[in-house]
């Protein structure tokens, strides 16, 4: 039987001594993950923080997208830190806009996540817990004490160049994945089934797998790191990540760790119609990221930039939200800010 890859670390660097924040401006979802983060801000975030001596700013993301504006816009001049709660979705929109600043808060200002979506995949690699369903209420816990603990480290995030649901170029920062063929379409379904919580990606998966046999041809071209275009004559899955997880539970990306420069593929070399072997897929990612070692059909590498042209515009799904189509290039912007994180978390 193939072994599965072993867990690993999610940073190779260590972390900085403590250096803890004194003035905070937390930006917090109130519409994600089952409405939860204003209770947990109420409850949970705001008393430590305040027990812990640090003076916080209140604002919440107002729709869609908001999140992208208010990290290019907050007033953060007289801020230590950025404290950012919400799923993936927000945390990565927050930072896209951080990151496009050109005030220079970026470099001083220490980013804190907390986690309060319904994956929270990016957060359980950072804390080293569980993050999803029962478990966030801890991991919220454990993500104030990173950021109280003040220790930080300095992590990667991919830089993305697509073209956006408007037909315009769109450049994105993405914390966790971004991903072409099928997942995009299961989770497009799974947008419709919110009020089955974080059970709506599994049940998606699997109402999509068994409509595979009649499942639209997507022919493509994948480059990595400027080497010769590889031609695939129908895309299953292409997947692009710096940390290990996607969803709630797909370890797709084992190898993976955030501080290492790199970018992770995973990516279908040829067409995937069977619907037996698909579910085996998924189980296989389900349990521990296996398919490594067990099938051929997924490959597994690390790069530093990726170029994947379709000959029909492909939706792509960016931490978790679908936000444009192929054509994609997808750089590693290395250390590109500072994270609150755990001294040692576990390996995931
Ligand atoms: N006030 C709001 N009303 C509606 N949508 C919002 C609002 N604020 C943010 N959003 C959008 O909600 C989307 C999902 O939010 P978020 O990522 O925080 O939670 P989630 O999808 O439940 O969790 P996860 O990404 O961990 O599965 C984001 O893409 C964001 O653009």
């Amino acid at each position: 039987m193939p072994k599965a890859p072993p867990l690993l670390d999610p940073f190779k660097k260590p972390a900085s001594e403590p250096n803890p924040p004194t003035s905070a401006l937390l930006v917090y979802n109130p519409a994600g993950g089952k409405k939860r983060a204003a209770k947990l801000a109420d409850t949970i975030v705001l008393p430590l923080l305040k027990q812990a001596g640090i003076a916080v700013t209140v604002e919440t993301t107002k729709h869609a997208g908001h999140g992208v504006e208010l990290g290019r816009t907050l007033d953060l001049s007289s801020v230590d830190a950025l404290l950012v709660m919400g799923g993936d979705g927000t945390l990565g929109e927050v930072l896209d806009g951080f990151l496009s600043r050109d005030d220079g808060a970026a470099a001083r200002t220490t980013v804190g996540f907390i986690p309060a979506g319904t994956g929270n995949s990016y957060m359980r690699e950072v804390l080293g817990v569980p993050a999803s369903g029962a478990a966030v209420g801890a991991a919220v816990h454990a993500a104030v004490e990173a950021i109280v603990g003040g220790r930080s480290r300095a992590v990667d995030c991919q830089q993305l160049d697509m073209t956006g649901l408007d037909g315009k170029p769109l450049r994105r920062c993405s914390i966790n994945t971004v991903m072409a063929g099928f997942g995009p379409d299961a989770n497009a379904v799974a947008e419709r089934r919110r009020w089955l919580g974080s059970m709506r990606y599994s049940v998606s998966i699997k109402t999509e797998i068994l409509k595979l046999p009649w499942r639209k041809k997507l022919p493509c071209s994948l480059s990595v790191d400027g080497g010769s275009p590889q031609e695939m004559e129908d895309l299953f899955l292409f997947s692009c990540f710096v940390n290990k997880h996607t969803g709630v539970r797909h370890r797709l990306a084992p190898y993976a760790q955030l501080d290492d420069g790199l970018l992770d593929l995973a990516y279908t070399t040829r067409p995937l119609r069977s619907i037996a072997t698909a579910a085996k897929v998924d189980e296989m990612i389900k349990g521990g990221g296996k398919h490594v070692h067990a099938t051929s059909l997924l490959n597994v590498q690390q790069a530093s930039r990726v170029r994947l042209e379709t000959d029909t515009p492909a939706r792509l799904m960016v931490d978790g939200d679908i936000i444009g189509f192929t054509p994609l290039d997808v750089a590693v912007r290395a250390e590109a800010f500072r994270l609150f994180t755990p001294a040692s978390p576990a390996p995931s």
